[in-house]
């Protein structure tokens, strides 16, 4: 990268290094640098560290529309922002330099890997003198903040919630002034067409741009709208897949283009009007907390029972090594089910709706996740892996969390007899047909294959070998207590 430094006094300036937090308003990191002098972003696309998990084909869709539009947003408050590829915490350091910025600020992420990448960057800047500070940003509560009674963390939401709700949650900070800005040239850094972030050969993002805005400015304008307009209804609505009744909010979330601050407060205004449809929907941003605690608290959330008693469960995994006998079938079924394909028009709406939108309905989230890992006998983690891959709003913690809730693995999980009916679900919660009737509309014609298996009989399979985990795990706890790494293949 060529480096020329700022016209200005290099010693005012500031990097402010951007993560999970593109956005302007509300953004304690941006403050800081934007007060210490010349502001400077950077955003670094790092695929590269140990351990980092690469981001899936959605999300990647989505950073490259987020980032451009951060780049116009820091725009306006004069303040440049530096793109690059590779291991961040050689990179920041490195320019830092480059810049002569005496100072680097951002706001704190709780994956284990990423806090690595973070201290080591803090080492390398404050052995060159350069001034670091992190910040609280996207969660309302630290997670070593909330521990149960006993001084351990909460595997149970309810408690957790009431704990963390009634503590203090403080208002959204303003946008730095315009004017903030480093004001000389600064190394040229990447250009976005250079991180790749966009569908190489075939264009699958159409959908996505029709159904989109990635934009903190339209994160804002759909939280007022929601407000406004859907949450009045939103404790019965938001279970219904054919109606607007959820906020669509969650990609502005995961990419931070919304503070959960922002949020809460554009919430507690309207509380006196319809205060169980607030509280519903407060609770929601609690999962969103709860599965952020639960990450940091198990960095491996994305590949281990946190309960290890279902290490024993006999989930499918389709891989070269699954007896022939086993294996069409399993490769078979997965694939029918990421295509909609499946035969069960509930399932096969929402997994339309998710490859063609990057989202899907949290209700058939559940059905379809739960047809998945228990009439299909598959491994949650290949549920989790596809919507890791097709998700926009695709998160580290709320995508592992939840798949490990419907499998009943988790913390507070579904419990393991709560097989979710995709035909009575569809009955209850899309009663006219008019969401599976847009998304499969070949439904009930000849051409609409049949159910992939029969749900009572993987019904009563799963039950069995849930029963049959329970007696194995029981006679083996009694010889060899404590066993925990997950047995399915890495
Ligand atoms: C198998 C499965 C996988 C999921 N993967 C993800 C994921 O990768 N990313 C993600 O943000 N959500 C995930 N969810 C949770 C939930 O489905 C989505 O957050 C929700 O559908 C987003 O729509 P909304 O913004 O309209 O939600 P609303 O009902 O309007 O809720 C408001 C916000 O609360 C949060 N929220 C709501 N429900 C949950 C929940 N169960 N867990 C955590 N946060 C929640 C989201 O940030 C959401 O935007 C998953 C759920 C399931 C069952």
């Amino acid at each position: 990268m060529a480096s020329s430094h700022t016209d200005g006094n290099p010693a005012d300036t500031a990097i402010v290094w951007f993560r999970d937090d593109l956005r302007v308003a509300d953004n304690p990191a941006l403050l800081a640098a934007a007060a210490h002098g010349n502001a400077v972003g950077l955003y670094v696309l790092d695929q590269e560290s140990a351990g980092i998990r690469p981001l899936g084909g959605a999300a990647r869709w989505w950073l490259h529309h987020a980032l451009e539009d951060l780049r116009a947003g820091l725009a306006g408050l004069g303040i440049p922002l530096i793109l690059a590829r590779g291991p961040a915490a050689l990179l920041v350091p490195e320019i830092c330099d480059q810049v002569g910025a005496s100072a680097v600020f951002w706001n704190r992420r709780y994956g284990a890997v990423e806090r690595v990448v973070d201290t080591v960057a803090k080492q390398r800047l404050q052995r060159a003198d350069v001034q670091v500070e992190s910040f609280q940003a996207s969660l309302l509560h630290e997670p070593w903040r909330l521990a149960t009674g006993a001084g351990t963390p909460y595997r149970v939401f309810t408690p957790f919630w009431k704990a963390a709700s009634s503590l203090e949650i403080r208002y959204p900070l303003p946008t730095p002034a315009p004017g903030c800005g480093a004001p000389g040239r600064i190394p040229a850094g990447d250009a976005l067409d250079d991180l790749c972030l966009l569908p190489l050969g075939v264009d699958w993002a159409a959908g996505l741009r029709e159904h989109w805005s990635p934009s903190e400015g339209a994160g804002l304008s759909l939280l007022g709208a929601f407000i406004q307009d859907v949450l009045p209804d939103y404790a019965t609505a938001r279970e219904r897949p054919d109606l607007h009744g959820s906020s669509r909010l969650s990609p502005y979330l995961r990419w931070g283009q919304l503070s959960p601050f922002q949020v809460w407060h554009a919430l507690a205004g309207s509380r006196a009007g319809h205060p169980h449809d607030a509280s519903v929907f407060a609770s929601q941003l609690g999962w969103r907390e709860f599965c952020w605690h639960q990450l940091f608290h198990n960095p491996d959330l994305a590949v281990a029972n946190l309960r290890p008693v279902f290490n024993a469960y006999p989930w499918k995994w389709p891989d070269a090594s699954e007896p022939a006998a086993e294996g069409p079938d399993t490769r078979a079924h997965l694939a029918a089910w990421q295509q909609g394909m499946t035969g069960l028009p509930l399932v096969d709406a929402g997994q339309r709706e998710l490859w063609h939108t990057g989202w899907m309905h949290n209700r058939v989230r559940m059905v379809s996740a739960s047809f998945l890992v228990k009439n299909l006998g598959i491994h949650w983690r290949l549920g989790e892996q596809w919507f890791w891959d097709t998700l926009v709003d695709a998160d580290a913690a709320s995508n592992p969390a939840n798949w490990q809730w419907v499998a009943g693995s988790g913390a507070d999980a579904s419990p393991f007899f709560r097989i979710f009916n995709p035909e009575t679900q569809a009955k209850k919660f899309d009663p006219e047909g008019r969401y599976t009737g847009a998304w499969v509309p070949e439904a009930g014609n000849p051409h609409y294959p049949e159910p992939l298996v029969d749900l009572k009989e993987s019904r009563a399979l799963a039950l069995d070998s849930y029963a049959g985990m329970k007696a194995a795990t029981s006679s083996v706890a009694v010889s060899s207590p404590g066993r925990s790494p997950d047995s399915s293949p890495a």
